[in-house]
């Protein structure tokens, strides 16, 4: 089974191919390791980069079984703490619909699209136990939260989520397109709630990916 990642920006690729290395070190494994992309910031350019990625490989014979969104993420206090992980076991496009007088109304109950994708529960429970990550549902928003109304209105509309993110869904998209499955795992930067850009500990949440990543290599290698 071949593996790709897809992190929004360098920053997150260099920590997840930094954390794959000792199982699969370049060009020394029996097997190849999964790829690292970086695919860019939020769902439209996420899905595109992804949609390229999965059309090319299968054009070239080299199919991608599995497709893994990974990066830095809001933790929905007190379910995700700075520097813990979690593992998707739905994965939502929480901004995706309308704006009513009576609140949001989701794509779905607009009765034109889908609000979300399921990872196989299996894989998942099975990355969270590798990696000791929260297993629940991963937010995708354009726009960061950056109000506490915000962040109440986000967890009432969906209690378990305990993340959120800006690519997760896109690259579901993509993946669902292809017929692949398709995992998140988001390391916690920041609360999700009032903007306060100086309390974001990025260096913590990319150590956390990289140890992640080291931790799950044996999922691959039984999936390479
Ligand atoms: O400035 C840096 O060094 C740096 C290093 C790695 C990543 C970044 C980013 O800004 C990544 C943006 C990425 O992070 C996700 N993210 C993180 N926190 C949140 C949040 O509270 N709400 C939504 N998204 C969040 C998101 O997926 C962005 O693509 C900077």
């Amino acid at each position: 089974m071949r593996v790709l990642v897809v992190t929004a920006v360098a920053a997150e690729s260099e920590s997840v191919a930094a954390g794959l290395t000792a199982r699969f070190p370049a060009g020394r494994s029996a097997r190849p390791g999964p790829t690292v992309m970086a695919g860019g910031v939020g769902p439209a350019a996420a899905a595109a980069a992804t949609a390229a990625a999965l059309a090319l490989a299968s054009a070239g014979g080299t199919p991608y079984d599995l497709v893994v969104s990974a990066g830095i993420g809001g933790g929905f206090p007190p379910h995700a703490p700075i520097g813990s992980l979690v593992v998707a076991d739905a994965i939502v496009a929480a901004d995706l619909g309308a704006e009513t007088a009576e609140g949001f109304l989701s794509v779905d109950e607009l009765g034109f699209g889908r609000t979300a994708h399921l990872p196989p529960a299996a894989l998942a429970a099975r990355a969270a136990g590798l990696t000791g990550a929260r297993c629940a549902p991963v937010l995708t928003v354009s726009t960061v939260t950056g109000t506490a109304a915000r962040a109440a209105e986000l967890s009432g509309r969906h209690p378990r989520a305990a993340a959120e993110a800006m690519e997760g869904f896109g690259v579901a998209e993509a993946a669902a397109a292809h017929g692949v499955a398709v995992l998140e795992i988001r390391a916690i930067s920041n609360a999700v709630g009032p903007r306060d850009r100086a309390a974001w500990r990025i260096g913590a949440a990319l150590a956390a990916l990289r140890t992640g990543f080291e931790q799950l290599s044996p999922l691959f290698e039984e999936s390479s």
